[in-house]
């Protein structure tokens, strides 16, 4: 049968990549996904804002909700000091082995946890299961209509405290207007937004940058 898209995504990196070096991974895949097949990875655009809040951040532990093939796995762990990791959440079994080789190809295995799972099964977990006593930055890449739950849950869970930056894909394509009206309207979080484009297009799209600004 034919590959799937996530295996052809694979396919190129293993092609064009260069086996350690993450960037040569980011590259190939952008190049793929705007020459040959689009695909719902951040891109190099909003990539570039994900960077800079990362590197603005500098996290001990992330939480990545939405693996898919670990395109911003990839551009996040590259830029983690030692000692710091992104737990990575991805229910889709397939999307989860071939986002394991992709960040295997780009040498990070031992910044990122890749979790198989799904975010609100996992979330209530993460202090037992992996000793975090709160994100310092949230990536929310997954479902659109699972960013609101899961906002709360973590929340719940004491997994948001003072100073969490939580950051969201797609608040515009394809949309997340009940979580934007949430974390805008919310005296508890400090949101920006941060215009750009939906990945490989020139359809607008942007990031929500969230700050939790405690109880
Ligand atoms: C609840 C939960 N737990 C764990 N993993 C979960 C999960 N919900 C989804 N996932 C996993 O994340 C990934 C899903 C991401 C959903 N992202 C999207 O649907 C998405 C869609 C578009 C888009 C825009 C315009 C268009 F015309 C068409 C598509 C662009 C993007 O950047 C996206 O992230 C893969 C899935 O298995
Ligand atoms: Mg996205």
């Amino acid at each position: 049968t034919r590959t799937s898209r996530p295996q052809r995504i694979l396919k190129a990196v293993q092609r064009k990549a260069t086996v350690g070096d993450p960037q040569s991974v980011i590259t190939a895949i952008d190049h793929f996904c705007r020459h040959r097949e689009w695909a719902m990875n951040v891109g190099d655009e909003k990539g570039s804002i994900l960077d800079s809040v990362v590197s603005e951040v500098s996290p001990v532990t992330v939480l990545e909700l939405g693996t898919y093939c670990g395109y911003s796995t990839v551009r996040i762990a590259r830029l983690l000091p030692p000692g710091a990791c992104v737990i990575t959440l991805e229910f889709n079994p397939d999307y989860a082995a071939i986002a394991r080789q992709v960040i295997q190809w780009s040498g990070l295995e031992d910044k990122v946890q890749l979790v198989e799972g799904a975010s609100g099964d996992w979330i209530p977990w993460m202090k037992e299961h992996f000793g975090v006593q709160a994100f310092d930055l949230v990536f929310l890449d997954h479902w659109k209509e699972r960013y609101l739950p899961d906002t709360k849950l973590l929340e719940e869970c004491g997994l948001i405290q003072k100073g969490t930056v939580l950051l969201a894909d797609n608040v515009i394509c394809p949309g997340t207007p009940d979580y934007l009206e949430y974390v805008r309207n919310s005296p508890r979080y400090n949101s920006h937004y941060y215009r750009s484009h939906l990945e490989y297009t020139k359809a607008e799209d942007g990031l929500e940058k969230s700050v939790f600004l405690g109880y």
